[in-house]
């Protein structure tokens, strides 16, 4: 099969390479001239046989936009637009409608795999059109992982994007009772060696999984993390999981303090300490600590 791909950088590029092993012609665009195939979506387009399918795989918000709007300019009836980046699943309906006028098809597809994908395979959850779903298989079958499981039709167009959002904020919790457990095990200095009892966990224990793999290697390569600051930004999964939480109703305290802990890592000082520790020197004249 043959498949247009926009945006050749860490996810993207290793997707081209993977597609390309099964044997499927990918002609790739990035703004970089030293990893485009052609100069710009004009020529990708031109170069590909209608029906065309084109994968975005770009950063979410305006510069997808601004991908799906060239792109619905530029495509025909019965070509697909598929958006493979962290997308908030709400501009998929978005997107699907305002292709859909020209006859344009839409599929929203969360993947996942990082810079691993292109080895281990990329977890693929798809929303769209049976139909338009169908055409792509040959696509989802080679980057998807080998083994039976990594590749759902989730639902109607969003549901990819919803599923993914949904496993970023698993993605979230798990990573801070990872690192709250490592910090409690650093700090209270009651075993030998913290990297050891991570790494022994990697086997036969109930909290085994490819994260605590990850972190084994993290602490490999620098045993207490002396050389990082504890500084952690988002991408907005998280967020949107717990703006979803609050229209459902759904109580999500784990994922919502794993986000609020990656804010709480931006603060140098935490205004909101001060008051707390204001208030405590005013009730109860408890010291406080001055600055300087
Ligand atoms: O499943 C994955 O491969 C990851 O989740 C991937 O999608 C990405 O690394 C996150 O989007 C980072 O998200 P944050 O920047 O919000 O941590």
């Amino acid at each position: 099969m043959q498949l247009g791909l926009i945006g050749l950088g860490k996810m993207g590029g290793n997707m081209r390479e993977r597609i390309r092993r099964a044997g499927h012609q990918v002609i790739g665009y990035d703004r970089n001239p030293e990893l485009t195939d052609v100069k710009d979506l004009a020529e990708l387009v031109e170069k590909l046989d209608a029906p065309r399918t084109v994968w975005v795989m770009v950063p979410a918000g305006t510069a997808t936009q601004v991908v799906v709007d060239e792109l619905k300019d530029l495509l025909s009836p019965g070509d697909i637009v598929v958006d493979g980046g962290n997308s908030r699943w709400t501009d998929d309906e978005k997107h699907a409608a305002e292709l859909g006028i020209k006859g344009i098809g839409f599929v929203d597809a969360g993947v996942s795999g990082g810079v691993w994908g292109l080895e281990n395979g990329y977890a693929l959850m798809v929303g769209g059109d049976k139909e338009n779903v169908e055409r792509l298989k040959p696509i989802f079958d080679a980057l998807k992982p080998d083994g039976p499981y990594g590749y759902v039709h989730a639902g109607r167009v969003g549901a990819g994007h919803f599923s993914k959002m949904v496993h970023n904020g698993i993605e979230y919790a798990m990573m801070q009772a990872y690192a709250e457990g490592w910090e409690l095990l650093e700090k209270a200095n009651s075993v030998d060696n913290v990297r050891e009892i991570f790494r022994s966990w990697q086997e036969g224990t109930v909290i085994r999984s490819w994260l605590l793999d990850l972190a084994v290697n993290a602490l490999d390569d620098d045993e207490h993390l002396d050389g990082l600051r504890g500084y952690a930004e988002d991408s907005g999964e998280g967020r949107w999981t717990v703006e979803a939480a609050i229209d459902n109703a759904v109580p999500l305290p784990a994922i919502t303090a794993s986000l609020f802990a990656r804010f709480a890592s931006r603060q140098d000082d935490s205004p909101q300490m001060k008051m707390i520790a204001a208030l405590r020197n005013q009730f109860g004249g408890h010291a406080v600590e001055k600055k300087g």
